[in-house]
């Protein structure tokens, strides 16, 4: 897919991009590509970079809205999906793009330099490390993750780092075309056997609700998103 069918998809679902965050995101894609031509951040075999992981990481906005200046986590980012494209295109939020493997935060730092965004930082160290520092625990709204593994697994470390909530709300409101998802919430994107993953995550304890999206938005045939999906959960957070 090149760019131009990338942002006709996203104006058949009512996301238009306006000229600055075209040159953003174009830019991303292209530092992206040298960054990985030095370090694994994405497959090398993958050639549909604009489908199958810019607009497969943009994808939940057709369908979901979170609540405006948000912080969010974009838990194991490897080379920034899907934090980069959504703070571009969510700039009234701030970003934490965390991961592991210190090569990758450095690639992503550097992205965020060179597209000047001031929405986002990346961040070095361990999930289950990084989210018992005060500066990262109990502060998040949302946590965005993307292939990053067991749901299980995430649920635990997610709940660490999003804030507690005070006033109980309603997790989720659905409309016919919008799923309004308020803060305190996990959004997972997953593929293979959801259903049992989400099983194991409820096992926890961790988790009070949740909600499929399918990505069956219009033109998702042009890629090949198979069983991919997006896990929405409401997490018991307390303060830890
Ligand atoms: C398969 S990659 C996915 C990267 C990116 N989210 C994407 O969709 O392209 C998984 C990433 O999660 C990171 N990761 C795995 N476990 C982690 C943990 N416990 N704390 C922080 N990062 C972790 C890895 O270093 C790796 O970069």
């Amino acid at each position: 897919m090149e760019f131009e069918e990338f942002r006709e998809i996203c104006k058949l679902n009512g996301l238009e991009i306006d000229e600055a965050k075209a040159r953003l995101l174009q830019s991303y894609v292209s530092l992206l590509i040298d960054w990985n031509r030095k370090i694994n951040l994405i497959s090398r075999k993958e050639s549909d970079i604009w489908g199958r992981h810019i607009l497969h990481s943009i994808s939940p906005l057709f369908k979901i809205e979170i609540e405006s200046s948000s912080l969010i986590l974009d838990l194991g980012t490897g080379g920034g999906l899907p934090g980069i494209p959504w703070a571009i295109l969510k700039q009234d939020s701030n970003f934490i793009l965390l991961d592991g493997t210190l090569k990758k935060v450095e690639a992503v730092s550097d992205i965020i330099k060179k597209l000047g965004l001031e929405n986002a930082k990346a961040v070095w160290g361990r999930a289950e490390e990084i989210s018992k520092l005060n500066e990262y625990r109990n502060r998040f709204d949302y946590v965005i993750c993307r292939a990053v593994g067991e749901l299980k697994k995430v649920v635990k470390w997610s709940v660490k780092f999003l804030k507690p909530e005070i006033f109980p709300k309603k997790f989720l409101e659905k409309t016919e075309s919008k799923f309004y998802l308020h803060s305190c919430s996990l959004i997972a994107f997953k593929g293979g056997d959801v259903e049992r993953e989400i099983n194991d995550a409820f096992k926890t304890s961790l988790v009070s609700e949740v909600d499929v999206v399918e990505l069956n938005f219009l033109g998702f045939e042009r890629i090949n998103l198979e069983d991919k999906k997006v896990v929405l959960m409401k997490l018991t957070t307390k303060k830890v």
